[in-house]
């Protein structure tokens, strides 16, 4: 067992450590001094030799830089050279911080992470698995990227910032985007800087950079067209849109799964929100047809448009453009108590961004009183909190899945159902 040396850690140190279970953030926890640890570029079981590069009053961070004994079974070669354990870690590019693992021992670790997050936050015990995309399930959790921002730093030098850091690293390559970026940004290896290079490539078309210097103008952000099965989305080139290539497909479905067909009222007041273009307001129309009311609401104006027209050819869909909880405060407001009694029998699908809904958001839903809810999520642990106050106020979880959008990250996508407890 390795030993502490009784020191308070000190930025610098190389510490011997040995690993225990995996955090949420793609660290795992040691201790130092009765100090919590956490340890990037490690693996549960393993002990490292890692250096200090943080000191907080409650905790330390480290980075490790080699693997002294009990190396984990899943260990292999990074899938980015450049973040490998053998680099100087002042050297390694930030982002795939589980690169250094097997996808299935990368999603053990998401199991694990969704799991406590619930059971913590949630107060809900369940064993989620973290499923892979239909096209990763044999993969080696590369190529997946369809949007990049590499950074330009004012020698011209572009590329990913290192871990925790604004620091520039060149890169031979980008193992985790898909291959027309891979390709694109292997043209595109210095640029006028400061600033950033945004990479798309969607379904149609070619790939796309757009430079946004840190001073000056950006080129104007174009449109892209992308295809989910038979349906097209318009959306800026600096719009939101999910970021695996087969990340819309999985979601869509994954809503539809999850949308009780019994309890999904065609002309009840159903809401898709945090709409972006409209992809998850289709889900509606997947369970009940073209005709079922759905109003996608969304704070980006431009996203909202393209939503409009994205819908066009489903009847009964929406698009507005306003923050989900003013809009939730002014229908809980002004609706009457027929208004009332129809979103009782509404399904509301809200996918937020990464800080969750919140509790103001969560309290105004269960005001709403819907008859389900579909929760999608991209932090298990901003999901967890939200799932939790969903209980306290009377919804509680059915199913939950969980999936891999993120590979060889630590990200990890959520699907929960939620229903009142009537
Ligand atoms: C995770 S994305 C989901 C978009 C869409 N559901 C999809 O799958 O393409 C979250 C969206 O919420 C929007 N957003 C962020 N904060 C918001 C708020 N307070 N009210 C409404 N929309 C918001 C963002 O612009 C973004 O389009």
């Amino acid at each position: 067992m390795p030993e502490s040396s009784g020191a308070r850690p000190e930025v610098g140190d190389e510490l011997e450590l040995e690993v225990g279970d995996v955090a949420h953030g793609g660290v795992f926890v040691a201790r130092a001094d009765e100090r919590v640890v956490f340890v990037s570029d490690a693996a549960p079981g393993e002990v490292v030799r890692a250096r200090i590069t943080q000191v907080k009053r409650s905790f330390a961070r480290a980075v490790a830089l080699d693997v002294v004994d009990r190396a984990h079974e899943a260990r292999r070669a990074h899938v980015w050279p450049e973040a490998d354990i053998t680099r100087d870690p002042e050297l390694r590019p930030g982002g795939a911080e589980f690169g250094h693992l097997r996808p299935d021992a990368q999603r053990e670790l998401k199991r694990r992470v969704v799991t406590d997050a619930l059971a913590r936050f949630g107060g809900v015990t369940r064993d989620v698995e973290v499923a892979s995309t239909a096209g990763d399930a044999d993969g080696d959790g590369t190529g997946w990227r369809t949007r990049v921002t590499l950074h330009v730093d004012e020698h011209g030098t572009v590329g990913p910032y290192a871990a925790r850091s604004h620091r520039v690293i060149p890169v031979e390559r980008l193992p985790l985007a898909v291959d027309a970026i891979d390709a694109l940004a292997d043209r595109h290896r210095t640029a006028r800087g400061p600033g950033r290079l945004e990479f798309t490539a969607a379904s149609e078309g070619e790939a796309l950079v757009r430079p946004v210097p840190d001073r000056g103008r950006a080129t104007r952000a174009g449109v892209v067209r992308e295809r989910v099965g038979a349906r097209e989305f318009d959306v800026d080139q600096d719009g939101f849109w999910q970021v695996h290539r087969d990340a819309a497909a999985t979601l869509v479905g994954a809503v539809g799964a999850a949308i009780d067909p019994e309890l999904l009222d065609p002309r009840a007041p159903n809401l898709d929100l945090y709409g972006g273009v409209g992809l998850l307001a289709t889900s509606f129309a997947d369970v009940g047809g073209a005709d079922v009311r759905v109003e996608t609401v969304e704070s980006a104006r431009a996203a909202t448009e393209h939503a409009r027209r994205n819908l066009a050819g489903l009847p009964g869909a929406s698009a507005v453009t306003a923050r989900v909880d003013r809009y939730l405060e002014h229908l809980g407001r002004d609706s009457g108590a027929a208004a009332r009694d129809a979103f009782g029998r509404a399904t509301i699908v809200l996918d937020p961004p990464r800080s969750g809904a919140g509790g103001a958001v969560v309290r105004s839903l269960v005001e709403l009183g819907p008859a389900q809810i579909v929760y999608v999520a991209c932090d298990p642990v901003a999901f967890a909190r939200d799932v939790g106050t969903f209980r306290e106020l009377g919804y509680e979880p059915g199913g939950i899945l969980a999936f891999d959008l993120f590979p060889s990250t630590h990200h990890v996508e959520c699907v929960a159902t939620l229903r009142p407890v009537r």
